[in-house]
């Protein structure tokens, strides 16, 4: 975010084949038997309506790794709001990053907690999806935001994890300017880092040790590839 060095080139996505998603439609439910099996004179109950899925992407991964970057783009692109994590924290905490000093667990709670809470509020707020970036580095901090689907019915939540090694990430880190995360802290976050696991299946990996134009690129085609299904004619309509 802060002190990029400019921005990375946009990447070459003239050949992506997918269509991009605009505005939630209702989809039309194949019209149920009454629960008590009673069915009447042949006249059925008006189809019930439900919303279309709605989605968070959450793109995470230790300070350096691309997030801003890549959910910026993304956010661009799908015409989706973006919520920048780094600016939800209160300033107690920016204080400590600033001063060089971890955030403990108990200092991100209400964080993550915030964070999730705008993505609600953009959801609410009429918007398909919503993009967020969050370094999200242990799974219970991950578990916070997985609590959204509990407050908004289709909701599905998706993580980026951005995937690189320590020392390039220090490198990023370091030729960065102006942002409260100094290179010192990188260290600190792969520390108590857990990258996520198989069973986390609402996760996707991309590796970052490649240009930026690249890794946005794929970025971009596996979220389309993730969310197509029902960007495509319901056969039932
Ligand atoms: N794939 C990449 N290759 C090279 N530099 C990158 C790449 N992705 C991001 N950067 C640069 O690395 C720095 C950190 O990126 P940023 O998006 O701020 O990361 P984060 O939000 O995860 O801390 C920025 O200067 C950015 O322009
Ligand atoms: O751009 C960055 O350097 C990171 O995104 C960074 O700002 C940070 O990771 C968190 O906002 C702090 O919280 P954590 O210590 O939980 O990562």
């Amino acid at each position: 975010m802060n002190g990029r060095q400019g921005p990375p080139p946009a990447p070459n996505i003239s050949s992506t084949p997918r269509t991009i998603p605009a505005t939630p439609k209702i989809a039309l439910l194949p019209t149920p038997s009454l629960s008590n099996g009673v069915h009447t004179n042949g006249v059925t109950p008006n189809a019930v309506r439900m919303p279309e899925e709605r989605h968070i992407w959450l793109v995470t991964g230790p300070a350096g790794c691309g997030k801003s970057t890549v959910a910026k783009f993304l956010a661009d692109t799908l015409h989706w709001p973006y919520i920048e994590g780094d600016e939800y924290h209160p300033q107690a905490n920016v204080d400590k990053m600033s001063a060089g000093i971890p955030l403990t667990d108990a200092d991100r709670w209400d964080w993550l907690t915030a964070l999730r809470e705008a993505s609600i509020q953009q959801l609410d707020g009429g918007h398909p999806g919503v993009v967020l970036t969050c370094s999200a580095l242990k799974r219970k901090y991950r578990d916070v935001i997985r609590v959204a689907p509990y407050f908004i019915p289709n909701l599905r939540l998706h993580f980026i994890y951005l995937d690189a090694p320590e020392e390039l990430l220090l490198q990023r880190v370091l030729a960065r300017k102006n942002h409260y995360m100094g290179a010192n802290m990188v260290h600190s976050q792969f520390d108590i880092l857990e990258r996520p696991t198989k069973d986390e299946v609402d996760v996707l990996s991309v590796d970052v040790s490649r240009p930026a134009d690249v890794v946005m690129a794929e970025a971009l085609d596996r979220v389309l590839r993730t969310i197509s299904p029902e960007t495509e004619p319901d056969p039932r309509k």
